[in-house]
C-alpha cells in the first residue's frame, strides 16, 4: 500500500479524545499552542535539517552545530520569540550545543547565587549573548584543583565560565566558591594568558552528543578580580576578610537542584519520543501468527511485546506528571528561599537529585528497550532510536552520577528517621513516615485481581515498603560505633531503600493528578489505566521488595500481575492514539520507523539508496583492495 496513513485503522480504534490529551501532556493549552507552532516552524525550515548527522566528521558536524545555533538566535530576534518559546526552539532543533549550558546552567548560576549588582552586570550581556557561558565544576582528577574536565561549550566556544574552585584567603580554605572567569578574548577568542582550553575529544556515538565541545581547563596564575566572585552565599571584602550571610552553604550548589529539575522534564521526553516509535513501528510490523491465510499478527498484538512496550508508555506520562510537579516544588523552594525559608531546601534537594537519578536511569533503559522492540531495523541510524540512546545516556552520569544522586537520597531519609524520635513530624513526600508505626505491621488486603486498582490499596503498598526499607538501614546502621563506615557498607541496602521512596513520590504524583479535573471524553480513564499498569509494573518488577518486608503476600503478587495483563488489553486499542497525544512532528521524532502515516518500508527503501556508500555501485577501495584479493583466490584455486 503507497501512500496514505497507514495507521488510521489504529487511530479509528481510540477511546478517548486526542486532541484534549495533547493538552494534559503539554501542560496547559497555552503550552500546546506554543508547542505546537514552534515545532511546526523547525520542522518546515531546511536549516535544521537533521538526517544526515551521522554521516558527518566531528568538524563538519560541530560546525554544523554552530550554524544552527547561530541561524536559529537570528531567527529568535527577527520572530522576538519570548524567553518560553526560544526556549521550545531550542528544544524542537534537536542538537546538544553550547547554548545547552549558556541559558541552561550559566545564566541560572548567577542568578541563583550572584548579588543584585553581579546580576545586573553580567546578565543582560549573557541573555543579548554579547557573551557565552558554560559551568565548570567537575575535574579530571578528584579534588577540586586540578584541570576541569568535561563541561559542555567550554572547549571551543564560551567566552566565560562559572568556575567552582576553593576559596584561600589569609591562608584559610573556605571550601569550593562560584567564580565568573572570562576565559577567551572578546575580540578574536584566543584564550587569555595563563588559561589553556580545549575540547577532551570525540564521545559515544557517531554524530550524538558530539555536536558540544565538552572542555578541558587550566589555570596558571590567572588573577579573578573579587568582585567575580558570586557572593549571594559569602562574600570577601576589599581587605580579604571573610564573611557568609546568614544563609545554608548548600545554596552554593542551586544551580543543581534547578538543572536537575529540568532533567526530569526531559526524562519524559526522550522517553515518549522513543516510545512513539516503537508502538508506531509495532503497529505497522506484522511477523507470523496468520490463520487461514489472513494477514499476520502486528507485533503490538503479541503480549509479550506489551508487556515491554506498555509500561515505558505508562513510565513517559508518569515522568510527565511528576516533573510537572517537581518544577511547582522548585519554584515554591524559590520563593521560600527569598523569603529567607529555607525549611524546603533539603526535600527540593532529595526530591531533584532522586527524580533525576530514578528517570534517566528508566529513559536510558527503556530507549534501548525501544531500540531492540522495533527488530532489526531499530539498529538503523534511520530509526532514530541509536542516536537519541546516546545522545541520551550521560544524564545517568551528567548532573551527579546516579548512584551518588542515590546516596544523597538515603542520608534525607535516615536524618528524617532519626528526627522522629524528637518529635519533629515529616511534610512533603516524607509524611507518609509520620504513620511509621501503622505502615510497619499494616497487612495488604487484596482478595481478587480488581482490588488492585484501588489507588488507596497501590499507595499503602508502596508506603509500606519504602517505609520497611528504610527503618531495616536505620536499624542496621545503629548497629555500627562509626555512622559513616555503617553508612559505606550499608550503601547497597540505602540505594535501594532511595529507589523505593522515589517510586513511591513518582506513583503518588500520577495518583494526584487523576485526582484533579480532566477534561476530554475519555482522558481520564485512560491516564487511570497508564498509571496502574506504571503502578503495578513496579511492583511486579520488585516483587522481591514487596515480599520480603512482607507487604504483600505471594497470592497478591500473583493477582497483581494478573490484574496487569488485563490493563495491557485495555491501552492496546488505545495505544497509537496515546503516542499521537506527544504531539511530535516528524522532523523531531527523526525516524522512519516512527513517522505519522507509519508508511515505512518504501521510506527505509528510499533511505537506504542516500548513503553515500551507494553513491557509486563499486566502491572506492574496490580496485585497490578486493580486485587483488580476488585475483589470488583466483590463483590458489588453480594450484
Ligand atoms: C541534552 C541535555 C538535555 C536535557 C537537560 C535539559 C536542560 C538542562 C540544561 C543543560 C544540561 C545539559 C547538559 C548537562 C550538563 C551537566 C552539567 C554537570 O554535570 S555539572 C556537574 C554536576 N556535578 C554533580 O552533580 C556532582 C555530584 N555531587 C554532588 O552533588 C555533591 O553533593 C556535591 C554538590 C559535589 C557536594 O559534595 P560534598 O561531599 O562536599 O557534600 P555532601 O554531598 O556531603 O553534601 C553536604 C550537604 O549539602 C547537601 N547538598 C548537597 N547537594 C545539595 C544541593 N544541590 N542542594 C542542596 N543541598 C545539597 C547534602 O544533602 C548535605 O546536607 P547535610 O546532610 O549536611 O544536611
Ligand atoms: C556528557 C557529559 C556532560 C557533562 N557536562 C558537564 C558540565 O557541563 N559541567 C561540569 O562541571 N561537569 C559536566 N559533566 C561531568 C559530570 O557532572 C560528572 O561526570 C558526574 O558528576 C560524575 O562524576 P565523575 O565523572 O567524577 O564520576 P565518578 O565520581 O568518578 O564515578 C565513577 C564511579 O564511582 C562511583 N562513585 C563515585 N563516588 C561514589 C561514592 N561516594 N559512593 C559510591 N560510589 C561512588 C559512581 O557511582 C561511578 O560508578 C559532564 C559529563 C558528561 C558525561
Amino acid at each position: 500500500m503507497e501512500g496514505g496513513d497507514h495507521l488510521a485503522h489504529e487511530r479509528k480504534k481510540a477511546q478517548f479524545d486526542v486532541e484534549a490529551m495533547k493538552i494534559v501532556w503539554a501542560g496547559s493549552r497555552h503550552a500546546f499552542e506554543v508547542s505546537d507552532r514552534i515545532s511546526k516552524l523547525v520542522a518546515s525550515d531546511p536549516a535544521f535539517r537533521k538526517d544526515n548527522r551521522p554521516m558527518l566528521s566531528r568538524k563538519e558536524l560541530f560546525k554544523n552545530t554552530l550554524r544552527k545555533a547561530a541561524y536559529a538566535w537570528k531567527r529568535i530576534i527577527e520572530l522576538r520569540l519570548s524567553e518560553e518559546e526560544a526556549s521550545k526552539l531550542r528544544f524542537y532543533v534537536d542538537e546538544p550545543a553550547f547554548t545547552d549550558l549558556h541559558w541552561g546552567m550559566f545564566l541560572p548560576a548567577i542568578k541563583g547565587q550572584g548579588t543584585e549588582e553581579q546580576q545586573q552586570k553580567w546578565l543582560p550581556l549573557a541573555y543579548k549573548m554579547q557573551i557565552i557561558g558554560c559551568y565548570a565544576q567537575t575535574e579530571l582528577g578528584h579534588g577540586s584543583n586540578s584541570s576541569k574536565w568535561w563541561p559542555g561549550g567550554l572547549g571551543k566556544i564560551s567566552t566565560h565560565a562559572v568556575v567552582y574552585a576553593r576559596l584561600i584567603t589569609d591562608g584559610q580554605d573556605h571550601g569550593v566558591h562560584g567564580f565568573i572567569v572570562q576565559l577567551r578574548s572578546l575580540d578574536d577568542h584566543s584564550p587569555l594568558p595563563g588559561i589553556t582550553v580545549g575540547d577532551i575529544g570525540m564521545k559515544f556515538g557517531n554524530g550524538a552528543y558530539n555536536t558540544m565541545d565538552n572542555g578541558v581547563l587550566r589555570f596558571d596564575h590567572v588573577r579573578i578580580p573579587r568582585d567575580q566572585m558570586l557572593m549571594k552565599v559569602s562574600q570577601v571584602s576589599r581587605e580579604g576578610k571573610y564573611s557568609q550571610s546568614n544563609v545554608p552553604r548548600q545554596l552554593v550548589y542551586g544551580t543543581m537542584v534547578f538543572v536537575r529539575q529540568t532533567i526530569v522534564a526531559d526524562a519524559s521526553c526522550a522517553l515518549s519520543r522513543a516510545v512513539c516509535i516503537a508502538t508506531r513501528y509495532s503497529a505497522v510490523r506484522r511477523q507470523f501468527g496468520s490463520q487461514n491465510g489472513g494477514p499476520e499478527t502486528q507485533v503490538i498484538d503479541y503480549k509479550t511485546q506489551q508487556s515491554r512496550l506498555f509500561p515505558l508508555l505508562a513510565s513517559a506520562y508518569a515522568f510527565r506528571f511528576v516533573g510537572e510537579w517537581l518544577k511547582w516544588l522548585y519554584t515554591d523552594v524559590t520563593q521560600r528561599l527569598q523569603a529567607n525559608d529555607f525549611s524546603t531546601l533539603p526535600e527540593a534537594h532529595a526530591c531533584t537529585a532522586g527524580l533525576k537519578s530514578l528517570t534517566t536511569a528508566a529513559t536510558a533503559d527503556g530507549i534501548e528497550e525501544c531500540r531492540k522492540l522495533c527488530g532489526g531495523h531499530g539498529y538503523l541510524c534511520s530509526s532514530g532510536l541509536p542516536e537519541l540512546f546516546a545522545v541520551y545516556v550521560p544524564a545517568c552520569t551528567y548532573e551527579g552520577d546516579n548512584t551518588v544522586l542515590l546516596l544523597q537520597v538515603a542520608r534525607f531519609l535516615v536524618k528524617t528517621l532519626s528526627q522522629l524520635g524528637s518529635g519533629k513530624q515529616p511534610v512533603g513526600t516524607t509524611a507518609y513516615m509520620g504513620q511509621v508505626e501503622h505502615l510497619m505491621q499494616c497487612h495488604c488486603n487484596v482478595q481478587k485481581a480488581e482490588d488492585w486498582l484501588k489507588p488507596a490499596v497501590i499507595l499503602e503498598a508502596f508506603e509500606a515498603r519504602s517505609a520497611r526499607m528504610s527503618v531495616a538501614c536505620a536499624k542496621n546502621l545503629s548497629k555500627f560505633t562509626n555512622p559513616e563506615e555503617g553508612f559505606a557498607e550499608l550503601s547497597g541496602d540505602l540505594v535501594e531503600a532511595a529507589i523505593a521512596h522515589c517510586q513511591l513520590i513518582i506513583v503518588s504524583k500520577f495518583i494526584e493528578k487523576l485526582q484533579q479535573d480532566i477534561p476530554g471524553k475519555g482522558v481520564k480513564q485512560q491516564l487511570g489505566v497508564l498509571c496502574n499498569i506504571y503502578a503495578l509494573f513496579l511492583l511486579h518488577k520488585h516483587q522481591g521488595d514487596f515480599l520480603s518486608t512482607g507487604c504483600i503476600t505471594p497470592k497478591q503478587a500473583y493477582l497483581a500481575n494478573e490484574q496487569l495483563r488485563a490493563l495491557y488489553s485495555q491501552a492496546r486499542p488505545n495505544a497509537i492514539a496515546l503516542v499521537d497525544a506527544f504531539n511530535y512532528t516528524d522532523h523531531y521524532l527523526g525516524s522512519i520507523l516512527g513517522c505519522y502515516d507509519g508508511n515505512v518500508y518504501p521510506k527505509l527503501y528510499e533511505a537506504a539508496w542516500k548513503d553515500p556508500l551507494n553513491d557509486s555501485v563499486v566502491p572506492d577501495g574496490y580496485r585497490e583492495y578486493i580486485w587483488p584479493m580476488l585475483k589470488q583466490q583466483l590463483r590458489t584455486a588453480r594450484l
